[in-house]
C-alpha cells in the first residue's frame, strides 16, 4: 500500500483524507478480489441451501468479529458489516445459480 505518512505524522485534514483514500481504494480492490472467489464457488453448489451455507456463514461472521476485536475495533459493528457483505454475496450467488442451465435429476 502506497501510504506516504503514518497517522500521527499527518499535519492536515487533507493529508489525513489522502491516506484514507489510499486505504479505501485498496480495501475495495480486495473486496473485488474476494468477490471473484465467491463467484467461482457457485460451481460447487447446486441449490439455495448450499449457496447460503449457514454454518460457514455463521463462522465467517463470528471470526471476522473476533479479528476486528483483536485489532481494537468494535466486534458487533464488524459482525454487522460482514453479515451485510455475506448476505449480498448470497444474493449474487443465487443470481449466478439461477442463470446456470439446470441438469435434470438423475442425468
Ligand atoms: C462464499 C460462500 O458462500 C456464501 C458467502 C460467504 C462469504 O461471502 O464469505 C460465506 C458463506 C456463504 O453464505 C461459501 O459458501 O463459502
Amino acid at each position: 500500500m502506497n501510504l506516504t505518512k503514518k497517522p500521527s505524522e499527518c499535519i492536515s485534514k487533507d493529508e489525513i483524507r489522502h491516506q484514507i483514500d489510499i486505504i479505501d481504494k485498496e480495501i475495495i480492490a480486495l473486496f473485488a478480489l474476494r468477490f471473484q472467489y465467491v463467484s467461482e464457488i457457485v460451481k460447487y453448489k447446486n441449490d439455495a441451501e448450499s449457496v447460503v451455507a449457514q454454518d460457514r456463514k455463521d463462522h465467517v461472521i463470528k471470526v471476522r468479529g473476533e479479528w476486528a476485536e483483536n485489532h481494537g475495533l468494535d466486534k458487533d459493528t464488524f459482525e454487522q458489516i460482514y453479515r451485510f457483505l455475506v448476505d449480498h454475496n448470497i444474493g449474487k450467488e443465487l443470481e449466478i445459480l439461477g442463470r446456470r442451465p439446470q441438469t435434470p435429476k438423475g442425468a
